[in-house]
């Protein structure tokens, strides 16, 4: 059976500037893969090639999605063929309530919008139905609420691949809980997460974890490892002089 995502030597350029340089990597259903490494090394990069952002179309290698090549598949389409992104910074939409945002999740699904499912989604992710359904998803919410709207959105949705972008960044400790179970509950329902974190607790939720550097990727396995080996031979970055870190063949 094919793998649910399968990145194979994907090299993309921003002008000049080589930014992903021959990442390679699967995911299988159920499974959560955690892409650590330090800031600017293009994991944010290769979530939004992922997901076929505009001008994020690679020079060379081939994403397939359940064994399908998707390099050449416009965002609509993968959003379709159920791959999610969630950003790192959660998008604000000028006089676009709430409502209408899940109710639009709901709908790119093909699925029917119910005020039960709308309210369920949110009370999920700790926020109040009743004061919320009807705001705006513009700046008058904070990037924290925005954050939690764009995950109840996620779970309408129901994805069958989801990119998580830092989701535990500009949280409470409430949110990060709330984020810990929906990763168990997509986890248990069969989808697949790619989980972009600098952080050691959500590292826990990780079946495996890939070591990013420049580009590529260095060094891949259990999570824990992964992270006590960034900590112990990333931290002041040695690149340049005497690098303990081989570039895994
Ligand atoms: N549009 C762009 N033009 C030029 N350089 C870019 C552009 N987008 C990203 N980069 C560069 O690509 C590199 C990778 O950026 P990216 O956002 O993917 O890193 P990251 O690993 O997600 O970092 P962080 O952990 O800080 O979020 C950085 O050096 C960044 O400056």
């Amino acid at each position: 059976m094919s793998k649910l995502l399968e990145v194979k030597d994907l090299h993309l350029k921003i002008g000049d500037a080589e930014i992903l340089k021959g990442m390679e990597f699967s995911l299988e259903k159920g499974e959560v893969f955690a892409l650590i490494g330090p800031n600017g090394c293009g994991k944010s990069t290769l979530a939004y090639t992922l997901m076929g952002i505009n001008n994020y179309q690679p020079q060379a290698g081939e994403m397939l999605f359940k064994g399908q090549r998707i390099n050449d598949l416009k965002i609509n389409e993968r959003a379709q063929k159920g791959i999610t992104l969630a950003w790192q910074e959660p998008a604000r939409y000028q006089g676009v309530t709430v409502r209408d945002f899940l109710a639009l999740g709901l709908k790119s699904q093909g699925q029917e919008v119910t005020e039960a499912k709308l309210k369920d989604a949110l009370n999920k992710v700790a926020i109040n139905p009743y004061q919320y359904l009807n705001r705006f998803v513009d700046k008058s919410l904070s990037g924290g609420e925005r954050k939690r709207i764009e995950l109840a959105s996620l779970i309408l949705m129901q994805p069958e691949l989801i990119i998580l972008d830092e989701p535990d960044s500009g949280v409470d400790v409430v949110a990060l809980n709330n984020i810990a179970e929906m990763i168990n509950h997509f986890k248990n329902s069969g989808s697949g997460i790619l989980l972009i974190t600098h952080s050691e607790e959500m590292l826990k939720y990780a079946d495996q974890a890939a070591l990013v550097c420049e580009g590529e990727i260095i060094r891949q396995g259990n999570p824990q490892d992964i992270s006590e080996y960034f900590k112990s031979f990333c931290y002041p970055c040695a690149k340049e002089e005497d690098c303990e870190t081989e570039v895994a063949s």
